[in-house]
């Protein structure tokens, strides 16, 4: 469900409640949600405020909320499709940085920077007992475990043993097989003389960079891959689909049944998806188990799987714990990655003078006679790490001409020049920031920055017979992940 129908359905389910005659329920709803909003200033990130709380607003010393606040349904009608776009609008009607909207649940990135030092989070993802949290194992993988001792452990296993610099590294000659896979079926389109469609292009590439490095050199055994692929997508349409607990947790509590009844229908479906999503991850596992053996006489450095399997007990969690972080790595890296290169690639066909800019930096910086651009090439390309930031930008206020794509200004003598974005400059988080901050950085950059350089290096691009810069679509559509609502499709060809 977009996000337009989402508010819409909520809206709908209010009009359907505050009109019969569940008005005494509706009230205790609004008392048990006041109350915690109460619990959420003491503990969590959900720093919300009211207009008419304003004594209380500042003893907690909170800064003040967007105005057009209702009761109930607090600034829900002020949130449009696009809730990162009307966040930033409601952002910049408040006379200081704004606090998110008092619905808002998920923590999500803030949209000023001085606000952002108050709201890393430490509550996310389904709510206990919810059907989403069951898929996804009683949320105990990384990115959906609630702060406390379990996502300590799991955050320091994934850290400390599959996401360090070092690790990544040893995954380049995987990413450089991948890599040129694709430039080889982008060569066939050349040959063909049709258009490739990057945005499946692009998922199926990462999608298969994170099954590789999960599952191993066999992840294309038995279309396992794909299947993967499918299941990812179906999480993301799960997730970023309307959960009525993730909205109104406290009428789920006082409407038990009814609710019960309303979500049946997705019960289901989460259910057949978790039992799909377990088949495979056991697959993975016990195929891992048998020839970990032989593994370790060999002395081979392992697969996330392999790493999994060597240290969990150490870290005091179980099997199914180590099957949802398995799951969290391919829901948190694939999207991220390919959206980020479908996204770069869209901003550099509207931007011809970027995208030479680009090529020439690649191409003199790459060993004359190479096929390929290799990854201890890329140091020497500050322009392209600048492209990549700039795509990572996405749309905040605080930047000269923020509706434009500007890798300069990430360039020296740029007005961001020396703007990093591993949580320590507060005006770009594209992977978050303090202790949730995204643990992927590396792995997703070095899948980036590769697969960029090598669509650069390999191919000059055009758009379809009868496109313009102009008529590229930018148009975003709102979803676990933000995505282009139109299909990218480029016309390859040799330079
Ligand atoms: C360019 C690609 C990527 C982007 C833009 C990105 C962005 C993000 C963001 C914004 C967050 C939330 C941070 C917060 O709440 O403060 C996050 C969390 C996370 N990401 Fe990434 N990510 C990317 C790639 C990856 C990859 C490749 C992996 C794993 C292989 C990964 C694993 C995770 C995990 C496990 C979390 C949850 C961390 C926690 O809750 O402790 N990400 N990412």
């Amino acid at each position: 469900m977009t996000g337009g129908v989402q508010v819409a359905a909520y809206q709908l389910i209010l009009l359907v409640l505050s009109s019969s005659s569940l008005l005494p329920l509706l009230l205790r709803l609004l008392a048990s949600s006041s109350t915690s909003r109460r619990r959420c200033r003491h503990g969590s990130n959900c720093n919300d405020s009211n207009d008419g709380d304003k004594q209380q607003q500042q003893q907690l010393l909170l800064p003040p909320s967007p105005p057009g606040r209702l009761p109930i349904n607090g600034h829900l009608h002020l949130v449009g499709s696009l809730p990162h776009v009307s966040l930033r609008d409601l952002a910049s009607c408040s006379s200081t940085s704004a606090p998110p909207p008092t619905w808002w649940s998920a923590p999500r990135a803030p949209p000023r920077p001085s606000s952002a030092r108050t709201t890393t989070s430490s509550r996310r993802g389904p709510r206990p007992g919810s059907p989403t949290a069951g898929l996804v194992y009683g949320s105990s993988g990384v990115a959906f475990s609630p702060y406390g001792h379990h996502w300590r452990q799991v955050r320091k296993l994934v850290t400390t043993h599959l996401l360090t610099l070092k690790k990544v590294h040893s995954y380049r000659c995987a990413r450089r097989e991948e890599v040129s896979l694709v430039i080889a079926k982008i060569r066939e389109a050349v040959a063909a003389g049709v258009a490739v469609d990057m945005s499946a292009a692009m998922n199926t590439f990462s999608n298969d960079i994170i099954s590789r490095a999960v599952s191993g050199k066999f992840f294309r055994a038995e279309g396992r891959n794909k299947l993967f692929r499918e299941l990812v997508k179906t999480n993301s349409n799960l997730f970023g689909g309307f959960n009525l607990e993730e909205y109104l947790p406290g009428l789920v509590d006082s409407l038990g049944f009814l609710c019960r009844w309303f979500r049946l229908g997705n019960n289901r479906a989460v259910d057949a998806h978790h039992k799909r999503w377990d088949e495979l991850l056991e697959t993975v596992v016990s195929d891992h188990e048998r020839r970990n053996s032989s593994l370790h006489r060999h002395g081979r450095a392992g697969d996330f799987t392999d790493v999994l399997l060597s240290v969990y007990q150490e870290y005091g969690i179980t099997r199914d714990h180590v099957k949802a972080i398995l799951m969290g790595m391919f829901a948190a890296g694939t999207g991220t990655s390919s959206l980020v290169l479908e996204f770069a690639m869209a901003e550099l066909m509207r931007n011809p003078q970027c995208r030479t800019k680009l090529q020439d930096e690649i191409r003199e910086n790459t060993p004359e006679g190479q096929e390929m651009v290799e990854e201890e090439n890329l140091g020497s390309m500050p322009y392209l790490r600048a492209v990549v930031k700039e795509t990572l930008r996405l749309h905040p206020p605080s930047w000269e001409k923020p509706e434009e794509f500007m890798p300069e200004r990430f360039m020296d003598g740029g007005n961001a020049a020396g703007v990093d974005f591993r949580g320590n400059d507060f005006q770009f988080l594209p992977f978050g920031a303090g202790r949730r901050i995204c643990p992927g950085i590396n792995f997703g950059l070095a899948t980036v920055e590769i697969m960029l350089a090598n669509l650069m290096y390999c191919f000059d691009w055009q758009l379809p017979v009868g496109m313009e810069e102009k008529d590229v679509d930018m148009t975003e559509v709102f979803g676990l992940t933000m995505h282009l609502k139109e299909t990218l499709m480029l016309v390859p060809k040799l330079p």
